[in-house]
């Protein structure tokens, strides 16, 4: 099955173009890194799959679907700063609320959400901070229980911004470890890092990016010296 199939896309806001030339194929069970400096366009291709940013040309399909369609299935994790932390609510309410695409808005959860949003906190490491408030959680801690809210959800296609801002390294092995059991059970995965050591090593595919798609196939090729020097100062 094809998690996200792009062709010729270009991806921007209110018309204009920040990313051009994207053409992605995505399967269950593997796991993309985007890769690309500063204002490349990686945030906004991800935003993209689950409609926060506009498909402005090309052919862009979820799960076989429009991405206004095939958003259900899919799970984002944005960059921590981008929830807002004066929000009066705790990590499990937090991670509670990837379950009400399931149950639906303004109808009471059930037993079974409470205990899927308890597994995620627990999977992240993050157990014992249910009833802490979000706002006063570390920067990394709060990036884990965005984590938590989107493996909630038990989504087939996981968006991950920058998921390793500011994580500890015994943190980023706990994640790292939960998104390969996530991907050894099918689920696709699609993660934008700074970091391209992680990206060789996590990553069974890699797509570089800056105002356009310059590579995209095994990290390998796409992440050599020479391919990253042209794509970093075109
Ligand atoms: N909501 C928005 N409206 C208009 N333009 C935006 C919006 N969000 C981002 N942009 C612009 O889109 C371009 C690409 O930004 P994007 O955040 O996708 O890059 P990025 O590769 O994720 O960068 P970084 O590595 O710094 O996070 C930038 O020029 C940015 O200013």
């Amino acid at each position: 099955m094809t998690a996200l199939r792009y062709t010729g896309v270009s991806v921007g806001y209110q018309g204009s173009p920040v990313l051009t030339g994207v053409n992605l194929a995505l399967r269950a069970g593997r796991r993309l890194a985007l890769v690309g400096p500063n204002g490349a366009g990686k945030s906004t291709l991800i935003r993209s799959v689950v409609g926060l940013a506009e498909v402005l040309g090309g052919t862009a399909q979820v799960f076989g679907r429009s991405p206004e369609r095939g958003r259900e299935l899919c799970g984002y994790v944005p960059q921590a700063g981008d929830l807002d932390a004066d929000f009066p609510v705790t990590a499990g309410q937090v991670v509670l609320m990837g379950r009400y695409r399931r149950i639906g808005w303004f109808r009471p959860t059930r037993a079974a959400d409470r205990r899927a949003a308890r597994d995620a906190l627990d999977r992240v490491g993050l157990a014992d901070h249910a009833g802490r408030r979000y706002g006063v959680l570390s920067g990394g801690q709060r990036q884990r229980v965005l984590l938590a809210r989107a493996l909630a959800a038990e989504p087939r296609m996981l968006l991950l911004d920058e998921p390793f801002n500011g994580v500890d390294a015994v943190s980023q092995e706990a994640i790292l470890a939960v998104l390969r059991d996530l991907t050894a059970a099918g689920t696709a995965l699609m993660l934008s890092t700074h970091d391209l050591r992680l990206a060789r090593e996590v990553a069974d595919e890699a797509c570089l990016v800056n105002g356009r798609q310059w590579a995209a196939g095994p990290p390998s090729e796409v992440l050599s010296d020479a391919t990253l020097r042209e794509a970093y100062a075109p």
